[in-house]
């Protein structure tokens, strides 16, 4: 039986540039956020599994005989190079009781869980009998890497409680991380996870949310960048909902109806996160702003092209348009069609500026945020680790 409490975490992302081109085998810049989702694991009275996730309003709960039943079908068809398959997840969605067909965004985090578990079990040894509580700071669905966030903390908890990666957790210490090693296999799963919510994944969320601070990505290969630069940037959540499975399907037809036409504009994406890259690598830690004319017009630049590739939205356009009024550049980030716009801050941006933007963000009814980027990737916290709002959402259910 397991004994102990555990609490993890990982952070949400921003994509400076390369996003839905990624997919494509594009390169993609990506930066961790200071916006975390956590997971708290406990013991369970019961045998079995419970798991509670406010974020999407789901509690759920498995007895162990029936968990066991459907891991044995499961661990003979798992391949796990491969996405789940359609026979899988049809079966995944019968026990959980989802109805046929593309499910609710909120169903997507039971099927994704119960992947998770039951392959992980089937490939690493039992997951004990715990109960599950996720818990973020990320608005889900808005283009800031909560599903990749919500798999990677699940991955964490999971392997370790299954005895498959350590818990390197030391007495008196507030916060650890995992090796190389066990970090690989944690965004291995993480992966997996992701698969079953947008289908066709690259990738990029589970990496930055694992490693953490800001990489390049280009099918599977992740570099961490040289150096990260102290870069200010503005988070603005347009409130629209929007799907990223849908949106990456939707790319992916335009791809296929017009390859001539989209297939240079994936390359011109890719040559715009590659010239960003040396930007980014030659300002020093300190930025100084002779640095922003080149990454701003980048932003323009890549906003219309993710525009020509389906993935603009009105309120898009409209934060864009605001933030130009105070001359400040964004682009979408995710998958767009509504969620996240980013904004770069430059260091001589005035204060007064930036409240005036955000001023006006917020009479559009969007939702703004300054951050800055580069936070750690997956950790293991002790509870003195966790801030007053952490603690108080991890346990009041
Ligand atoms: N904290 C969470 N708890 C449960 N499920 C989550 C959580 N965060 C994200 N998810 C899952 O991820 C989905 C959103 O993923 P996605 O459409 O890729 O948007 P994004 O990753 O940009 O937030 C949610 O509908 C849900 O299935
Ligand atoms: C559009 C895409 O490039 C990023 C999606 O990010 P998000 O789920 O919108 O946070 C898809 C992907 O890389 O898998
Ligand atoms: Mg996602």
């Amino acid at each position: 039986m397991w004994e102990r409490s555990l609490v993890v975490s990982a952070p949400g992302k921003a994509i400076l540039h390369g996003e839905h081109a990624v997919v494509h085998g594009k390169v993609a810049l990506a930066v961790a956020l200071d916006l975390r989702t956590f997971l708290r694991l406990r013991p369970c009275g019961e045998r079995g599994v419970c798991v509670r996730l406010p974020g999407v309003g789901i509690v759920r709960s498995w007895d162990a005989p029936s968990l066991q039943a459907l891991r044995r079908g499961f661990a003979a068809d798992l391949d796990e190079s491969k996405s789940p398959s359609a026979e899988q997840l049809d079966a995944l969605k019968e026990f959980a009781g989802i109805a046929a067909g593309a499910p609710a965004p909120e169903s997507l985090a039971t099927l994704a869980f119960l992947y998770m578990y039951l392959a992980i079990s089937a490939k690493h040894g039992d997951v004990p009998s715990v109960d599950i509580l996720v818990w973020s700071e990320l608005p889900t669905g808005a283009g800031l890497g909560s599903s990749a966030a919500y798999t990677v903390c699940l991955a964490a908890a999971l392997l370790a409680v299954c005895g498959a990666i350590s818990c390197p957790l030391k007495e008196g210490e507030p916060t650890a991380r995992w090796t190389e090693e066990e970090l690989a296999l944690i965004n291995h799963w993480a992966f997996q996870g992701e698969r079953v919510i947008h289908g066709n994944p690259s990738g990029v969320d589970n990496a930055v949310s694992t490693w953490g601070g800001a990489l390049r990505y280009q099918s599977g290969q992740i570099t961490p960048l040289k150096r990260v630069p102290m870069l200010k940037i503005l988070l603005t959540n347009t409130k629209v909902p929007r799907s990223t499975k849908v949106l990456v399907a939707g790319v992916k037809e335009k791809i296929l109806k017009f390859p001539a036409i989209m297939n240079p504009v994936l390359d011109s994406i890719d040559a715009i996160s590659q010239e960003c890259q040396s930007v980014l690598e030659a300002m020093p830690a300190n930025p100084s702003p002779e640095y922003y004319p080149v990454l701003e017009e980048l932003f323009d630049i890549n906003q219309h092209h993710l525009n020509v590739m389906g993935a603009g939205h009105p309120s898009l356009d409209r934060l864009c348009r605001v933030t130009a009024s105070h001359g400040l550049h964004s682009k979408l980030t995710g998958a767009g069609g509504g969620g996240c716009g980013i904004t770069l801050l430059r260091p001589d941006t005035s204060p007064l500026a930036v409240e005036a933007a955000k001023q006006d963000l917020c009479a559009c009814g969007f939702e703004c945020w300054e951050t800055s980027i580069g936070a750690p990737g997956v950790t293991l916290h002790s509870s003195s680790s966790l801030n007053a709002q952490v603690l108080h959402a991890l346990t009041q259910s």
